[in-house]
């Protein structure tokens, strides 16, 4: 296709000079600041527009636990009271946040650290209490996210990095996941933007042996994701994960990689990693 071509998507049109990678960063590479570094080199070296999603869920559990705050994770969704909001705000607003920033500004990068808060960028709704009372849990609905503003941002020259943070528009900050946000973002832009989702973290991708980095399953579709659940290969983190890069695959998002932080550079030599989603194989 060339420069002056275009692909549709929905009611929008989008230039396909307009590419776009929305990256999130897992807590166990946040966690190992060999690994963040070399994944945050990568990630500058990237050509065109990016925007990196993180949490530090890993850093929350250890803070709270020297703090005297029993952490509880029910499904890997944190319960946020009070107390833990505080510390998780301070953690991945602050902490996490701006190291990474400071870190991609080194690189040459103008990251620009953001919560949901900021700018109004991501709006969500306090998770209503069921069965269990997830405390100040913001859940994001398709009116969260407001592309044209994050847009802006990156036409500016901006590096947006979002941490996992949100805001209910009526003063209170709300936890949210950073799978999720990074999985909403994707969707939203992909209407501005030809948009790739990669999901970094500490294994070669989906893996058929947790314990076997050369099981790597380089392809998944929604019958074979199917399976894997069955056969309990897939469990744990990994579930909210894919179902989060589907929904990202069936809205829009062109592609969607789970994969090594450490491979991201292959992306700028357009080597193939990690575990590639598809909607029907
Ligand atoms: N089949 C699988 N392949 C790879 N990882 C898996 C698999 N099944 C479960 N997992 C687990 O999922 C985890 C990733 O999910 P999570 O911890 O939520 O990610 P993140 O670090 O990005 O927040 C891995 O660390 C691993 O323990
Ligand atoms: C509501 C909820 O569970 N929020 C997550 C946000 C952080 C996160 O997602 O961090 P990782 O990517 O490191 O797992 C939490 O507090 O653990």
């Amino acid at each position: 296709m060339s420069k002056s071509d275009t692909v549709s998507t929905q009611s929008e049109t989008i230039k396909d000079d307009k590419k776009l990678y929305v990256i999130k960063i897992g807590g166990n590479v946040i966690d190992n600041s060999e690994n963040l570094y070399k994944f945050l080199k990568d990630f500058t070296a990237l050509p065109g527009y990016k925007i990196l999603v993180h949490g530090g869920g890993k850093v929350a559990t250890q803070l709270s636990e020297t703090l005297g705050i029993e952490p509880k994770l029910v499904d890997g969704r944190r319960i946020t009271d009070i107390e833990t909001l505080r510390v998780v705000t301070m953690v991945y607003g602050g902490l996490i946040n701006k190291n990474i920033v400071a870190q991609l500004q080194r690189n040459g990068n103008n990251a620009i650290g953001l919560t949901g808060a900021d700018g109004d960028f991501i709006r969500t709704k306090k998770r209503p209490v069921k069965t269990i009372d997830y405390g100040f849990v913001g859940d994001i609905d398709e009116n969260s996210i407001n592309p044209q503003s994050i847009s802006n941002l990156m036409e500016a020259r901006f590096t947006p990095v979002f941490c996992a943070i949100t805001h209910d528009g009526d003063g209170q900050l709300l936890n949210t996941n950073a799978d999720t946000i990074a999985s909403a973002i994707a969707v939203a832009l992909a209407k501005l933007y030809e948009t790739t989702l990669i999901y970094c973290f500490e294994k070669k991708g989906v893996l058929k042996d947790i314990n076997d980095e050369h099981s790597l399953i380089k392809d998944i579709d929604p019958l074979k994701y199917e399976d894997l659940k069955t056969q309990q290969i897939i469990h744990s983190g990994m579930l909210p994960k894919l179902d989060n890069a589907f929904t990202a695959i069936s809205s829009g998002v062109k592609a969607v990689i789970i994969g090594h932080s450490d491979d991201l550079g292959k992306l700028k030599h357009n080597q193939p990693f990690g575990t590639r989603l598809s909607k029907s194989l």
